[in-house]
């Protein structure tokens, strides 16, 4: 299995939770959510319900459409349940006390670019809130409409657009509907042996035009780390017209109309098609895990072999805290998660040297298994399962959330000792009691990294969004003050807008507006992401 890339099951006989993460039914039951939550001193004995659709109180919708687009829009309860929310902690835990943000009045599911340009006109007519919606994961704000301005909100879901379109083999390229879902998209592409391979941990419940808006970052932790990597060319319906761009390997010819688009978040227009770059299927593979006494050791290790040009497909820098949280080492080492792959030539010769290299900086190869699992098969399962176990901990009234940054190598020791200490900090004040920060390096680069941090600490039933707001305020304080940016790929939506109004320059600020002006003059795309 790829890292972070879920074995594909059939989707029959299976239900999506509108409330938390993936499958209704891979969702922890009640005693195991106990059982979970009394590892964490002072939560409650029993979880909190799982949440209704029946049980919440949703206003009638205050718009209809005109009849021609009548049969591409519904009103029905619970799909706008869950269309309110993306899916952070703070999402799951205002569904499970039925709090949702304001609920869209309706969803709509174009199934064409032509039913997408029309809804986007009734939209700009009527003033209504449009957000586009591919697979809901976003962990920062982004699907949901927050304030009073629009007198309805409509929530865009593109998944009925789902087909690879065209497939050009010689140029390795292919033309994909935005509204596709990562498992669904890899399957069109197998036949042709050819893969995006592009597999960010939410795969299986997020979209190319999702990835797109937001610049998600996939399984690679080298060279490819984010989708824009892979982007040849891009079609955008804006509400002044559609935006296609040429298809070509690489252009100076002025600024990038895609980079306009890419991270855009649903800003500017709605991504309905694009040419990926693809990739045969890797058959070489070959992976290891090395264990460091120290963060500081490791991260040297890692941060000359991110400059020795053997850019490993894997390379997760676990520290110990994060290493014993996954069953990776239960030694207090740090660990090292290393991975090569190739389609073409085989990669054990990379991975020995690379392992060579951590030897170097005082790391030692992981024991291999012998029956037990190693530690990059812990470290893998635990990935995939844990955003099961956050919306088991969440029903437990406990706080489990991650943010992510990036900062260059020389800020890197800086960065991740203030952090850690400033957020644990901000943790015992809130809610009275120590808690986890643990820390992972998901992406390496040769001038600096990404990383990762998780919280894990007990709140108190019915406050655990302000305690979690104030903890995340504190971190971000710290972001902003060593200049770590906002966001490494979770995307900026509504919760990191003051960290990102921060970050970008004020002329840059000034040009993105008036984009926003003249791309979108009614205003009605995502109100309150990135600007407004
Ligand atoms: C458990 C979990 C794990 C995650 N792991 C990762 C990870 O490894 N890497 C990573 O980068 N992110 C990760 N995320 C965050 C999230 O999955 C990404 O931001 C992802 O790219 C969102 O895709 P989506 O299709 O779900 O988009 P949505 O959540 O539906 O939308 C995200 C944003 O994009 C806009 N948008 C969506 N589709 C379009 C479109 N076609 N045109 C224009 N705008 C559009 C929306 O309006 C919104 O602003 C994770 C989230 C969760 C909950």
């Amino acid at each position: 299995m790829d890292e972070g890339h879920p074995k594909e099951q059939p989707a029959e006989h299976r239900t999506r939770s509108w409330w938390g993460w993936g499958w209704c039914e891979e969702a922890l039951p009640d005693a195991e959510c106990a059982a979970l939550g009394a590892l964490l001193p002072g939560l409650p004995a029993d979880p909190l319900p799982v949440p209704r659709v029946a049980d919440l109180d949703l206003p009638v919708p205050a718009v209809t459409v005109p009849a021609p687009l009548a049969p591409l829009v519904t009103a029905d309860p619970a799909d706008r349940a869950a269309h309110a929310l993306g899916k952070a902690y703070r999402d799951v835990v205002r569904a499970l006390h039925r709090t949702p943000a304001r609920v869209p009045d309706l969803v709509a599911r174009p199934r064409s670019e032509q039913d997408v340009a029309d809804l986007l006109d009734w939209a700009g007519r009527t003033g209504t809130a449009v957000i586009p919606y591919g697979g809901g994961s976003s962990v920062v704000g982004g699907v949901e409409y927050r304030g009073e301005a629009h007198p309805a909100v409509l929530s865009l879901d593109l998944t009925r657009m789902d087909q690879v379109l065209e497939v050009d083999r010689v140029s390795r390229a292919a033309r994909v509907q935005g509204g596709v879902l990562g498992p669904h998209l890899e399957r069109q592409l197998r036949p042709h042996g050819l893969t995006l391979r592009h597999f960010p941990q939410s795969f299986e419940f997020s979209t190319l035009g999702g990835w797109l808006a937001t610049r998600a970052g996939g399984h690679y932790a080298t060279l490819h780390t984010h989708v824009d990597d892979f982007t040849e060319s891009l079609r955008v319906v804006t509400p002044i017209g559609v935006n296609s761009s040429w298809r070509l390997p690489g252009s100076g010819a002025g600024p990038s109309p895609d980079r306009l688009f890419l991270g855009s978040e649903g800003t500017l227009g709605v991504i309905t098609e694009a040419w990926m770059r693809l990739q045969d299927r890797p058959v070489h593979k070959a992976s290891a895990a090395v264990l460091f006494p120290s963060f500081e050791a490791a991260a040297e290790a890692v941060r000359v072999l991110a400059q020795s040009g053997l850019h490993p497909a894997n390379c997760r820098l676990l520290d110990r805290g994060e290493a014993a949280f996954s069953g990776a080492a239960a030694d207090g080492s740090t660990v090292l998660v290393l991975g090569f792959e190739s389609a073409h030539t085989p990669v054990g010769g990379s991975l020995a040297a690379a392992v060579s290299l951590a030897r170097d900086h005082g790391g030692r190869p992981a024991p291999e298994p012998a029956g037990a699992r190693g530690a990059v098969d812990s470290w893998r399962a635990a990935f995939l399962r844990m955003p099961y176990q956050r919306d088991a901990l969440a029903r437990m009234s406990g706080i489990v959330e991650t943010f992510e940054t990036a900062c260059t190598w020389d800020r890197l020791p800086a960065l991740y000792e203030a952090v850690r200490a400033e957020t644990a900090a901000a943790v015992k004040e809130v809610t009275g009691a120590e808690g986890l920060v643990n820390c992972r390096l998901t992406h390496v680069y040769p001038d600096g990294a990404a990383p990762y941090f998780t919280v894990i600490a007990a709140g108190r039933r019915g406050a655990e969004l302000r305690m979690w707001d104030e903890v995340k305020a504190a971190a971000m304080e710290v972001l902003g003050r060593h200049r770590a940016t906002v966001t490494h790929h979770h995307a900026v939506g509504r919760d990191h807008r003051p960290g990102y109004d921060r970050q970008r320059p004020e002329p840059f600020a000034r040009a993105l507006g008036a984009v926003k002006s003249a791309l979108d003059p009614q205003g009605v795309l995502n109100p309150g992401v990135l600007l407004g």
